[in-house]
């Protein structure tokens, strides 16, 4: 890829709306427009979707992940094969997480020390170990134009002190990323993770520290764990104006539609989930009037489109009746469509977010979702 090292990591903020930032960020493979919706693609492909799929869909930025690309097809392989982009044929962004997560939520079967974590793969209970340096190589490999460190997601209900030495070794684990990685190398941007549990002291000690290292971006991690949507709100809205304000602010695994605007009324940029890959295989679909279960026998003879505002493939070729008929049957096409439709309902999401903010009107389409997408009044 071509790019200008002089801009390379750039985030410029177009437009304001209470705290509510648009923007765009540089990176090696084109610039991402902000507030971003990121598909999830853990191996190297978002489930049951093609990249010009995700073209069509309006995708700018897909996630990989470290943990799952090392241990299958391997970090090695892909160096080979000249990183992930070209193995994939996705000549877009890509912005992998570091594999933290993933290994600590692989729960017993690993053990943590101030060098890294060493942890058994899900595949074949082979024995491995993760270091700052070795997640920085790994991405290295994969070439992902957005790096995580590597970090500790203390679990939901972890007591203070543990979560108080969790987020130091997470703030020295993210010096020797930064170390391991000089700035922006081979076009490559780092983003700094915040920690801290639910305690509003220890999150601001994280941030502190982490905003004396040098990091292209600032993601807030340890939130979507467990916790109830209060908790989550009432710490997104504490720590993320104190983010810095200059560079992106990226929620991780956050999450559903209503998730999604609160963040960005919060002030953050970048938003990742599995909701609409993983609801669409069960059938729970997202449209402008709401979720669909496509499962009910209310659609057996529906002809009407799944969502008649929606552009995309699903909704302009078929009908309800017969996405329904495809699920029931387990078509794989099934899987298809409906992921086709989530991914541009979430995608679609974001794009009238960034157009809300450009005309001073976010609140307003945060107040027609709350309604459209209100829990049943039962
Ligand atoms: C669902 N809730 C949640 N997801 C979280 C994630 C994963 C985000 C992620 C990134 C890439 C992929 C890929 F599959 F597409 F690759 C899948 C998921 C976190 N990641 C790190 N590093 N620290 C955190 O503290 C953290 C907290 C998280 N809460
Ligand atoms: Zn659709």
């Amino acid at each position: 890829m071509t790019y200008d090292p002089a801009t390379l990591g750039q985030f410029t903020i177009t437009a304001t709306d209470g705290a509510a930032r648009r923007g765009s960020l540089v990176t090696a493979h084109g610039v991402v427009q902000t507030p971003i919706f990121m598909p999830v693609g853990t191996q190297g492909s978002v489930k049951a979707l093609a990249p010009d799929d995700l073209d069509a869909a309006g995708a700018q930025i897909i996630l990989g992940n470290t943990y799952h690309l090392y241990l299958r097809p391997g970090d090695d392989l892909l160096a080979r094969k000249g990183g992930l982009h070209r193995f994939a044929s996705w000549n877009k962004p890509i912005l992998t997480d570091s594999g933290g997560f993933q290994v600590f939520s692989l729960k017993d079967i690993r053990k943590l020390s101030e060098d890294g974590v060493e942890f058994r793969s899900h595949h074949d209970g082979s024995k491995h170990f993760f270091s700052p340096e070795k997640v920085m190589s790994i991405q290295n490999n994969i070439g992902s134009d957005i790096m995580m460190v590597l970090d500790e997601c203390v679990a939901y209900g972890a007591d203070y002190d543990y979560t108080a030495k969790s987020l130091e070794l997470t703030t020295r684990w993210a010096r020797r990323c930064r170390q391991a990685h000089p700035r922006h190398k081979n076009g490559q941007l780092l983003f700094g993770i915040n920690q801290g549990g639910f305690f509003k002291d220890l999150r601001e000690r994280s941030l502190a520290q982490l905003a004396e290292i040098d990091f292209d971006g600032f993601a807030i991690g340890g939130l979507s764990v467990g916790e109830s949507i209060p908790e989550m709100y009432d710490m997104l809205h504490h720590i993320a104006p104190l983010m810095p304000r200059d560079t992106p602010r990226y929620l991780m695994g956050v999450g559903t539609p209503l998730d999604i605007l609160e963040g960005i009324s919060a002030g953050v940029d970048m938003f990742d989930c599995v909701l609409p890959t993983r609801n669409a295989r069960n059938g729970t679909l997202y449209t402008s009037q709401g979720k669909v279960n496509i499962r009910r026998a209310e659609y057996r003879e529906d002809d009407s489109p799944l969502d008649p505002l929606c552009p995309c493939y699903a909704c302009r070729t078929f009908s309800k009746a017969y996405l329904r008929h495809l699920y029931v049957a387990q078509e794989l096409l099934s899987y298809r469509l409906n992921s086709l439709h989530n991914i541009t309902f979430f995608l679609t999401l974001a794009r009238q977010a960034r157009e809300a903010i450009e005309q001073g009107r976010f609140a307003a389409l945060k107040a027609h979702y709350q309604d459209v997408f209100a829990p049943a009044k039962d």
